[in-house]
């Protein structure tokens, strides 16, 4: 048995380059143990990724925290947003998920908002316009390509969704990543039949949207995990309404997060509706709202760009005027689906570290472009901004948010906010606490804040003129190039 005070709850994330999980005592919010399994994902034209890989790899990441999982009273999963997981009659995937960051569906998406009202519409009636990351264009895409599979597809399911039938047998989803679908209408908190109509998918196929602080189950003998008959499941969510739930988030705080994507976004009371899309209005966990702003290219693409030069990730150097934008994947915010990286103002005497510097820059501009946007008008401006994520480790990273911002940033010393989220809400069910008060009193959100200072108004001003002059070789298709 562990020396832990309370019983025992299991966190995961499954997110986009892997699953962790985290055994956490709901007494004190102290990890017991941890394990976490890589994901591959393809690269090429899509994004996409086997879901039987998440399944093999939260089996590792259990088995790798040992007996402590056993003793588990409760386990949540939480996952990466808006994956199309579409499932046969045997419960098999189909055919591989296609990611959140998969551009492919950008003319579906394109279509889609023309055809059913425009932009303004759609923000109302679903809370996002969608752009490619929307599940339902994918739906899309794939009726128009791949008619086969959506003739063999029984379920439709999201990643978070896949995981939790897994281990109980139902096939469930949350209001929070329900909210990443486009079929699911932030008004009504019900899926949208004319929208599911619109692109011939059958209602029948989706999960069932249970309700904050439900159990929705028990694992299942035959699901072969580490976990003790009668473990309870928890409703799980997206992995960014996971995180605001670790962070105990509160309205009027903002979080970037850097990791495969980056984030950023508060909590609000207020249903969002941005027409202009560059806020997706999600629902959070817990009856609240998410909205968000989310970019394609953060961590890995200042990893490659670092690759290339072949210099360590916190080799940057100040002082540079070159411009680099990290489109490497297309880009959601700014909506540039077909862009690709662009460099400008490259000089002899410009060094490789200035260019690392500059796609860090480029990427922490995209970020901070939205971050008033997600905060509600009465947010206190001054407050630390959160920083998480994979990137939030990195110096680079913190010193160039805090100097694009010029903003205080704190940065948790908890490193798994999304797996530490899932705990929370697993620690929820068991004990009907909400589950953002749980991470508040496991005071998950502590970590040292680095001092304000002063904005770099003109690297700032740099990047928005070299986007904006750029724009006909980024909006370019790529058939066009
Ligand atoms: N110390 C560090 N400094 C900078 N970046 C880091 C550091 N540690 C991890 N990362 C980055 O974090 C990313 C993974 O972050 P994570 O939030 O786990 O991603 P995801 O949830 O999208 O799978 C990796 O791409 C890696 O580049
Ligand atoms: O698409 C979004 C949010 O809308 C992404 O944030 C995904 O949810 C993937 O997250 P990570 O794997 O980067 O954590």
């Amino acid at each position: 048995m562990s020396a832990a005070e309370g019983p025992l709850v299991v966190g995961v994330d499954t997110s986009t380059q892997s699953t962790k999980a985290l055994v956490v005592d709901v007494a004190t919010g102290e990890v017991v143990a941890s394990g976490q399994a890589p994901h591959t994902v393809s690269s090429g034209a899509g994004r996409e990724s086997d879901p039987r890989q998440w399944w093999d790899a939260l089996r590792e990441a259990l088995h790798q925290c040992g007996d402590a999982a056993r003793e588990a009273a409760a386990v949540s999963v939480a996952g990466q947003q808006h994956g199309l997981v579409t499932l046969d009659a045997q419960g098999a995937p189909v055919r591989p998920a296609l990611l959140w960051n998969d551009v492919r569906s950008a003319p579906q998406a394109r279509r889609l908002v023309e055809e059913l009202g425009g932009p303004k519409a759609w923000a109302e009636r679903t809370g996002s316009v969608p752009g490619p990351s929307i599940t339902v264009t994918k739906w899309a895409w794939l009726a128009e390509h791949e008619p086969e599979s959506v003739r063999a597809t029984t379920a439709v399911r999201l990643p978070h969704d896949y995981l939790t039938e897994l281990l109980t047998g139902q096939g469930t989803t949350d209001r929070g990543d329900a909210s990443g679908t486009g079929w699911w209408a932030s008004g009504t908190e019900a899926y949208d039949e004319e929208v599911l109509g619109h692109v011939g998918l059958d209602p029948t196929l989706l999960p069932r949207v249970v309700r904050p602080g439900e159990v929705v189950g028990t694992v299942r003998d035959s699901a072969g995990l580490p976990f003790a008959k009668g473990t309870l499941v928890a409703p799980g969510t997206g992995d960014n309404a996971a995180a605001a739930l670790g962070l105990g988030l509160r309205p009027g705080t903002a979080v970037l997060s850097l990791g495969t994507s980056g984030t950023v976004y508060a909590v609000s009371t207020r249903r969002p509706a941005d027409p202009t899309g560059t806020v997706a209005g999600f629902a959070d966990a817990r009856g609240d709202w998410l909205p968000l702003a989310c970019t394609l290219n953060c961590t890995l693409a200042v990893d490659r760009v670092a690759a290339l030069l072949g210099i360590d990730r916190e080799a940057v150097e100040p002082g540079a005027s070159v411009t680099l934008l990290p489109y490497l994947d297309g880009e959601r915010t700014p909506a540039l689906p077909h862009a690709s990286g662009l460099l400008h103002g490259l000089r002899h005497d410009t060094t490789a570290g200035q260019l690392l510097q500059a796609a860090y820059d480029g990427a922490v501009h995209s970020l901070l472009g939205a971050l008033d946007l997600v905060l509600d008008e009465d947010a206190d401006r001054s407050a630390p901004l959160l920083l998480i994520g994979g990137g939030a480790r990195g110096r680079a990273w913190q010193q160039t948010v805090r100097r694009l911002s010029g903003r205080a940033v704190q940065v948790p010393e908890a490193k798994e906010l999304v797996a530490l989220g899932a705990a929370a809400q697993a620690a929820g069910v068991l004990t009907g606490e909400d589950p953002a008060a749980v991470a508040r009193r496991w005071n998950t959100a502590r970590g040292p804040v680095l001092e304000v200072g002063e904005r770099d108004e003109a690297a700032l001003a740099r990047i928005a003129g070299v986007i904006s002059d750029a724009a006909p070789l980024l909006e370019r298709e790529a058939d066009q190039r």
